[in-house]
């Protein structure tokens, strides 16, 4: 709709009154936004209840949000689920373009994942993907869910770096087998399509008691930080500051202490909020995306065999993996983005909102739209991607060779762009390469018998595979190594 030469909200499906075009969405969201920009083209408008949504289906317009109008739409929105679990929006990623935001990530970015800080954690790394990989070893020939194990490594390489030996040995046993499914559960919450977002004025009634579970949720996981930070305070106490360790949490810590004005100060919530941005952030997408590389490897065994030749020429068939190899793998770097092209794991990045009125694609976008950015559809389009739909790793070696993860080629964005891009690519970067070099290195892999391959997708927050996938690990020559 445009008048007299003014520009016009962006065409898009017209709903109903009230519900606007909620009842005709499908619960995949991700291809039925994909199906009705073929429609009504790559900027795309609709009202889901009472909120006006843009959907961006082309790089071209993903690139004007994400470069052109960087500031304006830098600030995520959050939803009703989201604030309970990040502490009222004191964390880092639902936090506003701020003072307060410019801190938790300079924090982040300083004191522990940059690549400095991220090499002094190499053996630790080492250990935990050892000692997944002598997890698989001792269950040689019997069905193994990948995703489950990988999530459970990066839970505990993570929760080392953040916050050191601060819990005792039985405690963090405790935590680690109630963790899979705690984070599970809050990765599923924070994916459903709440009514409570939709029309705000029902929140309080909970129709789909989202925000009961995610708050038993969220119990939890403060239960677990609130003893992370209690046990350290009292440690710090009680031996004084000589002995005190020198981790993340410490130096949050002391930055909850400072009381100098030209510092941000920080809380006990921020640190809490932070941390369950990480976790909950930083575990699932990587576990997603190894379960993704190896379903595709499955369906397509010359990719699994191309890659374990360059591993035993790069490693050598007897040794093992050690995170010195990882940048002299291509194919399996290829391997890697080609997954996260064809199963972006954060499907619609983290929807953002403008802060002022402004105009993309030659139409008008009003203050407070919600803003899906679908990287999925961008990831399949077959005006960038020759088949797209085909696992193809070569294709980085070639043709998209020069694509990496910083959000600079608008055709391939799946960790964002601009300032709000994910913090954490550097450390994705570094383990789920060598995690998957480890698992191909020492392992053949293959379905039980009597099971079938299949792709299907769970639409969430995180875009999942729908049944988790079973595999068997047989062994590799360099498997001997694993028993020293
Ligand atoms: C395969 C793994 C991962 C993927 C695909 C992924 C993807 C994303 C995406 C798409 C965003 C939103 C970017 C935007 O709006 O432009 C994001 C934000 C974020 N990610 Fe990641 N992520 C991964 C791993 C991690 C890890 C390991 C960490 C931390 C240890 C992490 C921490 C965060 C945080 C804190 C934000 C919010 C940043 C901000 O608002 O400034 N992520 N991530």
């Amino acid at each position: 709709e445009r008048t007299k030469g003014m520009p016009g909200l962006p065409p898009g499906p017209r709903g109903l009154p009230l519900v606007g075009y909620l009842p005709f969405l499908r619960s995949d969201l991700h291809s039925c936004f994909a199906d009705l920009a073929r429609i009504f083209g790559p900027v795309m408008m609709m009202k889901l209840g009472s909120r006006q949504c843009l959907i961006l289906s082309s790089p071209e317009a993903a690139k004007e949000v994400l470069r052109d109008h960087d500031a304006t739409f830098a600030n995520h929105d959050i939803t009703v689920a989201a604030r309970i679990l990040t502490f009222g929006g004191q964390d880092m990623a639902f936090q506003p373009l701020s003072p307060m935001w410019r801190a938790l990530r300079k924090v982040s970015v300083r004191e522990l994942l940059n690549a400095r800080t991220l090499d002094s954690f190499r053996t630790l790394r080492q250990q935990e993907v050892t000692l997944m990989a002598k997890e698989l070893h001792r269950r040689t020939g019997v069905p193994a869910a990948v995703g489950q194990m990988v999530l459970i490594t990066s839970f505990n390489v993570l929760t080392a770096m953040l916050w050191g030996n601060s819990l005792a040995a039985d405690e963090l046993e405790r935590i680690r087998g109630e963790f899979w499914e705690l984070v599970v559960g809050i990765i599923d919450l924070l994916g459903v399509t709440n009514v409570s977002d939709i029309f705000p004025i029902l929140e309080r009634m909970d129709l789909q008691g989202v925000q009961q579970k995610m708050k038993q949720h969220k119990e939890k996981l403060d239960g677990i930080l609130s003893t992370v930070i209690d046990r350290r305070v009292r440690t710090v106490n009680t031996r004084g500051d000589q002995e005190k360790a020198q981790d993340f949490l410490q130096v949050l810590l002391e930055l909850v202490k400072k009381e100098d004005p030209r510092d941000q100060h920080l809380t006990v919530d921020n640190i809490k909020g932070l941390f369950t941005n990480m976790i909950t952030g930083g575990t699932d997408t990587t576990s997603t995306t190894i379960e993704w590389a190896m379903a595709e490897m499955i369906g397509k065994p010359e990719t699994m065999r191309k890659a374990q030749e360059e591993l035993d020429s790069v490693v050598g068939k007897e040794e093992i993996v050690d995170e010195s190899h990882i940048g002299k793998l291509p194919y399996l770097e290829a391997l890697v983005k080609e997954t996260l092209r064809l199963h972006p794991p954060v499907p619609f990045l983290l929807p953002r909102y403008p802060t002022t009125t402004c105009n993309v694609g030659g139409y008008i976008i009003p203050k407070g739209t919600k803003v899906f950015i679908n990287v999925w559809s961008i990831h399949r389009d077959p005006a960038v991607w020759e088949n797209p739909l085909e696992f193809k790793p070569e294709r980085f070696l070639s043709g998209m060779s020069k694509l990496d993860y910083y959000g600079n080629n608008f055709n391939f964005i799946p960790f964002g762009s601009g300032r709000r891009i994910c913090v954490g690519i550097t450390l994705v970067e570094k383990m789920s390469l060598y995690i998957l070099a480890t698992m191909l290195h020492c392992f053949d892999w293959s379905l039980p018998d009597g099971t079938k391959l299949d792709l299907v997708e769970k639409f969430g927050i995180v875009l999942k595979k729908e049944k988790q996938l079973v595999v068997i690990p047989t062994t590799r020559p360099s498997c001997a190594k694993l028993r020293e």
